[in-house]
């Protein structure tokens, strides 16, 4: 059985709105105007136990809704959400014991208290046994590097420092499964770097279930197989991510550098020559006709070849493109 199921999950917000000036102000008072902001449009997907899924989709397409749907945090309008057989909102206590959230964008520390006692505080609030509490705090301090920022307020940490110490935070009761909203937005290279490595280490070594919502298409590419896109409260798409680059990317380019003069017509079913430079060629092929190594292969083993170099699109462009297709650009 699924670890998360959710199905035509539904959610609309209210917004008092306010008509300018004085007389609006007045008005309002006997009279609330509302507008409605419909997040979620009927979303349905499952997700394996230690599966790691990145979660995308345009500003305001419903992902943190989604996100705080599943924690326990907001209730639906409509549609069913079970994470391990529990209704999040309804169980809520017992939910987030075994659950674990980070929001790139809030902190779930204390602010003025140094990391290490935020920590002891958690510990706490989750009830976790003492012993197993140390052991956990220990590994988590030393994966994420922590051990210098411990007694450290949160307020002094540095961005990067935070969103590790967030992290571990999250982990301190060791739950199997994990929500990330944005973990690494705002991050440096080497802190990007970091936070990826640890949230793949955690999901390979220790089979901890992740979804993650990011607008960072590297932590993508780093880290999912499986991609959810998600635009205007709807699924767009649900694949993996080679699927979805084959869905955007109709032709794909090879580029090839001969030892000498290249022949004078590339010519093979599903294989176009786009142009020609000196000794080198740049051929188009339909990926769902021509299969890339053996393309590469066959030009390799009859041609004298210097270089073969695959044109791939970047992912940032390939979900560009997807959203685009889909008009699914912020809404
Ligand atoms: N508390 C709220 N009250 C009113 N409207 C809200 C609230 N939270 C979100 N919305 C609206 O619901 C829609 C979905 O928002 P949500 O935060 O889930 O999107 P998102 O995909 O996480 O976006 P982003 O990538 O910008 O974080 C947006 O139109 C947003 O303005």
């Amino acid at each position: 059985m699924p670890q998360i199921v959710v199905e035509d999950l539904r959610k609309t917000y209210r917004i008092a709105e306010r008509a300018p000036g004085l007389g609006g102000a007045l008005r309002g008072l006997w009279q609330r105007r509302h507008r409605e902001v419909q997040a979620l449009a009927g979303v349905s997907f499952q997700l394996e136990r230690g599966e790691l899924l990145g979660f995308i989709g345009p500003n305001g397409a419903g992902k943190s809704t989604t996100i705080k749907v599943l924690a326990g945090i907001l209730q639906p309008d409509g549609g069913r959400v079970t994470v391990d057989g529990r209704e999040p909102s309804a169980d809520r206590q017992r939910h987030v014991g075994r659950i674990g959230v980070v929001f790139g964008q809030r902190t779930q520390l204390w602010w003025d208290l140094p990391v290490g006692e935020g920590f002891d505080l958690l510990r706490d609030i989750y009830r976790v046994d003492a012993r197993r509490y140390r052991a956990t705090r220990d590994e988590l301090v030393a994966a994420l590097q922590l051990e210098r920022v411990l007694d450290q307020p949160v307020r002094q940490l540095s961005l990067g420092q935070r969103m590790r110490a967030e992290i571990a935070a999250a982990l301190l009761h060791a739950p199997d499964l994990l929500f990330l909203d944005e973990p690494t937005i705002g991050l440096d290279a080497p802190s990007k770097l970091a936070v990826r490595d640890f949230v793949r280490r955690a999901n390979r070594e220790r089979g901890t279930t992740v979804l993650l919502t990011t607008h960072d298409m590297h932590d993508i590419e780093a880290l999912a197989e499986r991609v959810i896109v998600i635009g205007h409260g709807r699924v767009l798409a649900d694949s993996p991510v080679a699927a979805l680059r084959a869905q955007v990317m109709a032709e794909r380019r090879l580029l090839v550098d001969f030892a000498e003069t290249p022949p004078p017509a590339f010519t093979q079913p599903g294989v176009r020559e786009i142009a020609r430079e000196g000794r080198m060629l740049v051929l188009g092929f339909d990926p769902a006709q021509v299969a890339a190594p053996a393309l590469i292969a066959r030009i390799a083993t009859t041609h004298a070849v210097e270089d073969i170099r695959l044109e791939g699109l970047a992912i940032e462009e390939v979900i560009t493109r997807f959203y685009a297709m889909h008009g699914a650009a912020e809404g």
